[in-house]
């Protein structure tokens, strides 16, 4: 499981770690592992130059000491100082002596255009708000150079971005390449900030033991997937496997029900049972589903609910999930069935709520606009799951999922772009909605349902369909079991 972990808590644990140093052991350690990063990049064979971009924190100084490895090592090293008076004194005087040289920030121009690398040592953990003008400039001549410039390795974070949250106010740097130190910080893996980070490579200060076991965000690695994969046993039924209920589609839209159910089937619960009126399209495609014309109350046992996809917004619908939210089983709720859904409603259940908005039906659940759940992901997925009760998975660039009352948030490393395709997040219902019938609790379920599929999405022939991805998903279920099966024999 990869781990991310905020500045405060960053901090103090680092404090930690330096009362029981010798001065300048932590930041040494730091701009080893960046000038080592920063050699791999480099061209062989002919002279090479590398700029630094400097500010005046400590995020600069290990971006000259990084330098001072470097020069020391035969490459031509030139300091940009936004702010040469407050540049680190140690890390200016260590460069120096190394050979290397220092430039104001006019100069930029002639020296980024003859680097074959730039470090981006402006702000890291102690940036704050937008890039200051000078800054921004730089940031602004790198994106113009665009892919003709050089690579740029970003010192603990991309300057610019915010750390905490993943949000970007104004000018940031984009890296190609982000070295961060001790702890990944939950911007390196949010967008907006992710983008701007490039690779992301940690570097062990020696942190570790000094962080807190739960961390602020948490993304899933394909060992821990597996390892919550349901699994039939010798004895196992229908029963004990789970069994799913789909309250999807319509007459005027019947595919949601077929790929919800498409979806529920390769989710690893026992049996799906279709309630509503597309139980004739979803026969024709998937003769094991126990279908039933009536109101999901009315179709039988079942360990959990799915509902929404498709059914649209008539009285009928809204029928349905209330028939459906009034049941005493974990209930995933998509799409339609977010629409005008009522906190209160949801807070008073007993069993677990999953909600999977994308970020249009956030923002009208949060009764905000679009453009401010993409900015503030981070925070909106908290606020929603804490508004409603619920386990949230908001889907999007990155899919994060939260349970109210705190604890880690998930963030889904598998997504791909091409997921953005009409139909793909019924089958995500469906397949977050069998693994909650097989018994896996809300947040786990939502976050191996999101990786399975963002798997099945890279799978997936391009351009991928939701009925792609869903042909993919058994596949995935494979490579996952088989690569467990053989790291429990070695
Ligand atoms: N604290 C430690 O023990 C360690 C810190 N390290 C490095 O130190 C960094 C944190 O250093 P600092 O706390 O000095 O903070 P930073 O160097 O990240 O940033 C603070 C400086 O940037 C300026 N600044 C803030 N916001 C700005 C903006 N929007 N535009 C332009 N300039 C802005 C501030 O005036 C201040 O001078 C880490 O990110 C990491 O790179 C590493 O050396 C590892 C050890
Ligand atoms: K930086």
């Amino acid at each position: 499981m990869r781990s991310a972990y905020r500045v405060e808590t960053v901090r103090a644990a680092e404090r930690v770690l330096l009362a029981s140093l010798p001065e300048g052991a932590l930041m040494a350690r730091a701009a080893a592992g960046l000038a080592a990063a920063c050699a791999r990049l480099l061209p062989g064979g002919r002279p090479r130059r590398v700029a630094l971009l400097v500010g005046s924190g400590d995020n600069g100084g290990d971006a000259l000491f990084a330098g001072a490895r470097l020069a020391r090592r035969g490459v031509g090293v030139t300091a940009l100082l936004l702010n040469p008076e407050r540049a680190h004194p140690a890390g200016l005087a260590a460069l120096r002596a190394a050979g290397g040289r220092t430039a104001g920030a006019d100069a930029a121009e002639g020296v980024l255009g003859r680097a074959d690398l730039v470090v981006d040592g402006i702000t890291g953990i102690g940036g704050r708000g937008g890039l200051r003008p000078g800054a921004a400039e730089l940031a602004e001549l790198l994106d113009r150079a665009g892919e003709e410039g050089p690579p740029v390795v970003a010192v603990d974070l991309p300057s610019g971005v915010d750390a905490d949250t993943g949000e970007v106010h104004g000018a940031a740097l984009r890296a190609t390449l982000t070295v961060t130190f001790g702890a990944c910080k939950p911007g390196l893996l949010v967008d907006p900030a992710r983008e701007f980070a490039g690779e992301v490579r940690l570097v062990d200060i020696g942190l570790r033991p000094e962080l807190p076991a739960e961390p602020d965000l948490v993304a899933l690695e394909a060992a821990d997937v597996a390892a919550l994969l349901p699994r039939p046993a010798a004895e196992s039924d229908k029963y004990r496997r789970g069994v799913v209920g789909v309250a999807a589609g319509s007459e005027r839209y019947p595919g949601a029900a077929v790929l919800a159910v498409g979806g529920a089937l390769c989710g690893g619960a026992g049996a799906v049972r279709y309630a509503g009126p597309a139980g004739a399209g979803v026969l024709a495609r998937y003769p094991e589903t126990l279908v039933s014309a009536g109101p999901p109350s009315r179709a039988g046992r079942v360990q959990s609910w799915v509902v929404g996809p498709g059914v649209g917004d008539d009285p009928n619908a809204r029928a349905t999930v209330d028939d459906v939210l009034a049941a005493e089983v974990p209930v995933l709720i998509d799409a339609d069935g977010l629409r005008g859904l009522d906190p209160e409603r949801v807070r008073a259940r007993r069993a677990a709520t999953v909600l999977t908005p994308h970020a249009g039906e956030a923002a009208a659940l949060l009764g905000g606009d679009r453009a401010g759940v993409e900015a503030s992901r981070l925070g909106s997925v908290r606020k929603l799951a804490e508004r409603f009760g619920a386990v949230v998975l908001l889907k999007g660039s990155t899919t994060l999922i939260a349970a109210p009352g705190g604890g880690p948030v998930h963030v889904n490393p598998t997504g791909t772009p091409w997921l953005a395709t009409a139909g793909s997040g019924d089958v995500l219902s469906g397949l977050v909605g069998s693994l909650l019938a097989a018994g896996l609790a809300p947040v786990q379920a939502a976050a191996t349902g999101a990786y399975l599929h963002g798997l099945a999405g890279r799978l997936a022939p391009t351009p991928a369909t939701a009925t792609t991805v869903t042909a993919a998903l058994p596949e995935v279920w494979d490579q996952l079991l088989s690569a467990t099966e053989v790291s429990s024999e070695g």
